[in-house]
């Protein structure tokens, strides 16, 4: 497990980007047959890749969480973004299609992933935080998750975001996880921006072509800084700042939030014009 020490709101203005990179952005998470786990002291979130090909691959604890299984004290969310697969949870399998949404109760101890075929691995990206009370595993397919188109062509941001670990749907402690797709030709994400004091915010873009970028937004409204990130990395936003980009093609991206309450409309909403 990698540890990524998060830089406050005062350093951060003072850093270089691969100074901001090592504080907010994870590793690549995916590689062949592995898991790949990065733990950010934003609200204590665990982001993970995984992606088993001929072999299954069992979440495993580590020392520095002091737990007898990884689950044990911790709640996590996982959403395919790759070929089939499946997810057993104290042996019950859960079928995981492409863009299905797995939530992973406190106290679940066996953890296994599954790819259906290895030539077309699945990759189970996995968003975990500390839970206080045991709820119910839930598998959502995509279909079932609640969606909300925004934006428009005009503006180069027509999205659907797609909320599958929240509440209604899944009774979690803090997790609230979905996807968001942007449509050919809209570029940007989060617009207009936003923060929420109550929460933190991981985000993690895929579906892009390895040579182009997105870049993120990052800090407080008045001092942005913007990192140009590859698909299929993971970048944590205090609750301090803000959470947007904008790509050189359209993209998908995961968001997962964890803090203090589950409302996602509970936002503190900027307009573009507020950003220097
Ligand atoms: O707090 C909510 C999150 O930042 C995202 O869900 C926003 C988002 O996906 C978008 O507007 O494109
Ligand atoms: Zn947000």
């Amino acid at each position: 497990m990698d540890f990524m020490f998060s830089a406050d709101i005062r350093s951060y203005k003072n850093m270089r980007n691969d100074e901001l990179r090592e504080a907010f952005v994870t590793k690549p998470l995916f590689s062949a047959g592995a898991i790949n786990l990065t733990y950010t002291d934003v609200d204590r979130g665990v982001v993970a890749g995984i992606m088993p090909t001929s072999q299954s691959i069992v979440l495993p604890t580590h020392k520095e969480l002091a737990a007898d299984y990884f689950c044990q004290r911790r709640e996590a969310g996982v959403i395919n973004i790759g070929g089939n697969g499946t997810i057993t949870v104290d042996g019950v399998s859960y079928p995981m299609a492409n863009k299905d949404s797995l939530y992973i109760a406190k106290e679940s101890k066996d953890v296994e992933f599954f790819s259906a075929d290895e030539n077309a691995p699945a990759k189970f990206y996995l968003v975990s935080y500390p839970a206080h009370r045991v709820t119910k595993t839930v598998h959502v397919p995509k279909e079932a998750a609640q969606s909300i188109d925004l934006g428009s062509q005009q503006t180069s941001n027509e999205r659907t975001i797609f909320q599958s670990i929240r509440p209604g749907l899944v009774d979690s402690c803090q997790l609230v996880m979905g996807i968001t797709e942007l449509k050919p030709g809209s570029v940007w994400n989060t617009k207009p921006p936003h923060t929420h004091f109550r929460r933190t915010e991981i985000y993690m873009y895929f579906d892009l072509p390895v040579d182009e970028r997105v870049f993120h937004l990052m800090g407080e409204p008045k001092e942005v800084r913007s990192l140009s990130l590859e698909p299929e990395v993971a970048i944590a936003s205090p609750s301090w700042s803000i959470h947007s980009g904008v790509g050189t093609t359209n993209y998908t991206f995961i968001w997962a939030m964890g803090g203090e309450n589950q409302e996602f409309d509970d936002m503190d909403h900027l307009t573009v014009a507020d950003l220097k």
